[in-house]
């Protein structure tokens, strides 16, 4: 068996750079490169994309597109996208391997595979175990709040909040956005987490470069009066196994007063808390994890070690 060729087109962007950095000293894989250059240089990228077994997106929407549509007549590339262009579509796996018994191996299996986004990782990974468990109904008005480390925003963002000599240099300590309600990830939020429809979503950036606290609050008649316990135990149960995704204990969750978005900045994983109120009426499901890691280069190269156990 050859060694598998991988090559990440936008490898040098703020996800590619990641996804090289977890595959630098592996030596099971054959990474292609282009020149960073040569980055945009279409012919060049085309060539990598029909060579390489599998190919990784690190580029906006667009660009993705135009990648994929490179590759039309190139079935033995397998893809990966890490932007939002085909996480909802149907012909396309849903890259968060944790979803439900079988992801995994529909990602194994797949051609194409959408890396989830960073938001919607902590939100599906809170949500989808509380459906799946007849504990939460579709028609329930959900809430997701967050905040994110700026380097969710790319290198452009990463220099408006670095660069102080930038016209458009961003002060703020931390800052809403988003404020139309209309975010990207609301439409795979609503699909993974089988909402009937888009939760009301507000996300923020605080002054950090990378990590990420993602709130989902629910009131425990929403739950048909569910315990804190049961709504722990309905999560443990469907990470059982996982060596990516925790979920906290009741001890470990309430010796916390706070809770730094950055505790796992720097690692592929991410832990999961159910806050109570004493009279156990009132929850909020508390997702923690690095939106470069988890929410993004931890999972593609995840998605694509998967994707490579299938060969
Ligand atoms: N940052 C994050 O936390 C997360 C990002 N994502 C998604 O990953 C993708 C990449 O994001 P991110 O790494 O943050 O973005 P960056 O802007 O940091 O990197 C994007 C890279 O793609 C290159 N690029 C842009 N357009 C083209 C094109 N037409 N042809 C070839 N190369 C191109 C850019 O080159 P140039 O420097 O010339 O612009 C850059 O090197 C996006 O879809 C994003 O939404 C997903 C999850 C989390
Ligand atoms: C802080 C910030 O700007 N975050 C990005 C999300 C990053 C991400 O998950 O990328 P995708 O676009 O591939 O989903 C945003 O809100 O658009």
């Amino acid at each position: 068996m050859t060694t598998p060729r991988v090559f990440i087109d936008g490898e040098h962007g703020t996800t590619g750079l990641q996804i090289r950095a977890r595959m630098s000293q592996r030596q099971d894989v054959e990474l292609l490169s282009v020149p960073e250059a040569e980055r945009r240089n279409p012919a060049l990228r085309e060539e990598m994309l029909r060579r390489a077994d599998i190919a990784i997106l690190c580029l906006p929407d667009d660009a993705a597109r135009e990648a994929v549509a490179m590759l039309e007549n190139e079935p033995s590339t397998r893809i990966i996208d890490t932007s939002t262009a085909h996480r909802v579509d149907p012909n396309w796996v849903y890259g968060f391997a944790e979803l439900d018994r079988d992801q995994a191996a529909r990602i194994r299996a797949a051609r194409y595979v959408g890396n989830p986004g960073c938001y919607p990782t902590g939100a599906i990974a809170l949500l989808r175990p509380l459906r799946d468990a007849g504990l939460l109904s579709g028609e329930t008005p959900v809430t997701v709040n967050a905040v994110s480390g700026y380097s969710g925003g790319g290198k452009q963002l990463i220099a408006q909040m670095e660069d102080a000599t930038r016209a458009d240099h961003i002060v703020a300590p931390h800052f809403l956005y988003g404020l139309d309600l209309n975010h990207k990830h609301l439409p795979e939020m609503r699909v993974f987490a089988k909402l009937d429809a888009d939760p009301i979503f507000a996300p923020s950036v605080g002054r950090f470069a990378q990590g990420m606290i993602v709130q989902v609050p629910l009131h425990s008649q929403w739950l048909a009066g569910a315990s804190e316990q049961t709504v722990r135990d309905a999560l443990t149960t469907h990470y059982d196994g996982s060596n990516l995704v925790e979920v906290a204990d009741r001890s470990q969750t309430a010796a916390l007063s706070r809770l730094d978005p950055t505790e796992l900045a720097g690692t592929d994983r991410m832990r999961l808390h159910v806050f109570a109120s004493k009279d156990g009426a009132r929850f909020n499901l508390v997702a923690l994890l690095d939106n470069l890691g988890k929410g993004a280069s931890g999972a593609a190269v995840q998605n694509m070690d998967l994707m490579l156990a299938a060969r």
